[in-house]
């Protein structure tokens, strides 16, 4: 794993862009794997800015995200297609043709879970995959005790991670209960895996993957599995290293 240590969420965000940008640029037809949360507005504002200044030839990428929450209608304020609309596909002008993200108004979420995998797959597969980290150690949606081998599912969301969340929504009650997800097994598929994190809240989580075992009880930590990791990882977040 490749740690790159930096001051602050400023500086976090803008490397990272650079990361991704410079990706883009050398593979106009990536398909990336995409991540909602805090963490990566920041990101997403840096990596448009960037594209934007060189002009680069965003028509042929294809974006996959990560989850959605089931029961929200797509155009919801709090939905991840929102989110993802108005930090990255707008500002880009990205079609619905290259973004996808699960569907989580459908009436068989497992069904809408294998559609969403078969068609990553159908894509060739994800060359990098963007990620956040939840304070338990979560990856997209993957709370612990989630074996590493799943594919894109359904899931319960944990009441630590419905309190967490509860900032974008009137009350904690409005949190949808259920989640798709992509799986660990989905995740560690990608063939680079790009890691974001900053602040204390993130310290246990960041220590779990740099210095824990592997275990279901963090799934962060099943990264420690994947050959091509970088984590960008702030002074706060890796307070514990
Ligand atoms: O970036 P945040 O808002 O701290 O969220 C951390 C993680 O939680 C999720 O938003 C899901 O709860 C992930 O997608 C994200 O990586």
């Amino acid at each position: 794993m490749k740690i790159i240590k930096v001051s602050d969420y400023e500086e976090m965000s803008r490397k990272s862009a650079k990361m991704f940008y410079q990706m883009i640029d050398q593979q106009p037809n990536i398909r990336l794997g995409l991540a909602t949360g805090s963490t990566p507005i920041g990101f997403y504002k840096y990596l448009t800015e960037f594209l934007q200044a060189e002009e680069t030839d965003v028509s042929k990428l294809l974006s996959f995200n990560l989850d959605e929450y089931i029961g929200l209608d797509p155009q919801s304020p709090q939905s991840f297609y929102t989110f993802m609309k108005e930090h990255f596909y707008q500002p880009l002008g990205l079609n619905q043709g290259q973004t996808f993200i699960p569907d989580g108004s459908v009436s068989d979420p497992d069904e809408e879970s294998k559609r969403y995998e078969q068609h990553i797959r159908e894509a060739g597969g994800i060359d990098v995959q963007l990620l956040g980290v939840g304070t338990n150690g979560h990856i997209g949606f993957n709370e612990p005790g989630t074996p590493f081998n799943q594919r894109t599912h359904q899931v319960k969301l944990k009441e630590s991670t419905r309190d967490a969340n509860a900032r974008f929504f009137d009350s904690k009650e409005d949190v949808p209960t259920h989640a798709i997800t992509m799986g660990i097994g989905t995740i560690l598929d990608a063939k680079k895996v790009v890691l974001l994190a900053s602040g204390e809240r993130k310290a246990d989580a960041i220590y779990q993957l740099v210095n824990g075992e592997v275990s279901e009880d963090w799934p962060i930590t099943a990264l420690k599995n994947h050959p091509d990791v970088t984590l960008f990882v702030d002074k706060d977040a890796a307070a514990q290293l």
